[in-house]
């Protein structure tokens, strides 16, 4: 699809703003990751009742500090740089993407200690998110115009360790109209199966939301 093909389509579709990657230095990718460790660590520690208010006054004052600087869905950088894990969004998993064309996606990662579920797992509802953000990518990769999930189906096949590499890749299966099937698998680095999943996305009419 040509850049040209590519405006023409977000010109169509409803209210999403036009995705473009951000530029920023490193100090960028340096806060978010210290953001995710903080992440991390409000799950994993039991900090006295003085340490609690204290952080509690600390995090407040950065929080006054950010309020100043909000901008609408599209402008800020979080999720928009490609180079950082998670395009730098703390919503997403903090992968990186090492592949995107047309062939398909990979991307590379660990899951941490705040996506903990139970007995040392990931918690299954990080899963879909991860095979979600994917299929956007992949379709968007694949020249596909903006489309929203209609289905995703899981099966959870093995248990997903914390703290350990895994690789997530996926592609377009095949394509009927506005309708996108696209399919992941997600692996250890023995390439063990942990999970796969399959989608459809369904491109959006002139006006949806
Ligand atoms: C670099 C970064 C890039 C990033 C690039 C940015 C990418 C943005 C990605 C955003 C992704 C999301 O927001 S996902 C968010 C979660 N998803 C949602 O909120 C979607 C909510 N649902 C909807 O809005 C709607 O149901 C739609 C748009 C999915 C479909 O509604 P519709 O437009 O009225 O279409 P409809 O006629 O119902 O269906 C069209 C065709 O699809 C089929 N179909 C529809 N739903 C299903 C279903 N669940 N299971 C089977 N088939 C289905 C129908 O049978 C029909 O087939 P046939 O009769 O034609 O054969």
């Amino acid at each position: 699809m040509s850049e040209e093909a590519g405006q023409d389509e977000y010109e169509h579709h409803g209210g999403f703003p036009k995705y473009v990657p951000a530029d920023v230095g490193p100090e960028f990718g340096r806060l978010v990751e210290a953001l995710r460790t903080l992440q991390d660590l409000a799950v994993s520690t039991a900090p006295s009742p003085e340490v609690t208010l204290d952080l509690a006054e600390r995090v407040e004052a950065i929080n006054d500090v950010l309020k100043t600087f909000q901008v609408p869905e599209g402008q800020p950088p979080a999720g928009r740089v490609m180079t950082l894990p998670g395009r730098g969004s703390l919503l997403m998993l903090p992968w990186t993407v090492e592949k995107f064309d047309a062939e398909g996606v990979r991307s590379r990662g660990v899951f941490r200690r705040f996506h903990l579920g139970g007995n040392g797992a990931a918690h299954g509802g990080t899963l879909p998110l991860l095979f979600d953000d994917m299929f956007g990518m992949i379709q968007h990769a694949y020249g596909r115009p903006i489309s929203r999930t209609a289905y995703l189906h899981i099966n959870y096949r093995k248990i997903t360790p914390l703290d350990t590499e895994l690789v997530i890749e996926g592609s377009v299966d095949r394509v009927e109209g506005r309708k996108t099937f696209i399919s992941a698998v997600l692996k250890d680095t023995e390439g063990n199966v942990l999970a796969d999943c399959d989608a459809l996305m369904v491109q959006l009419l002139k006006g949806q939301p």
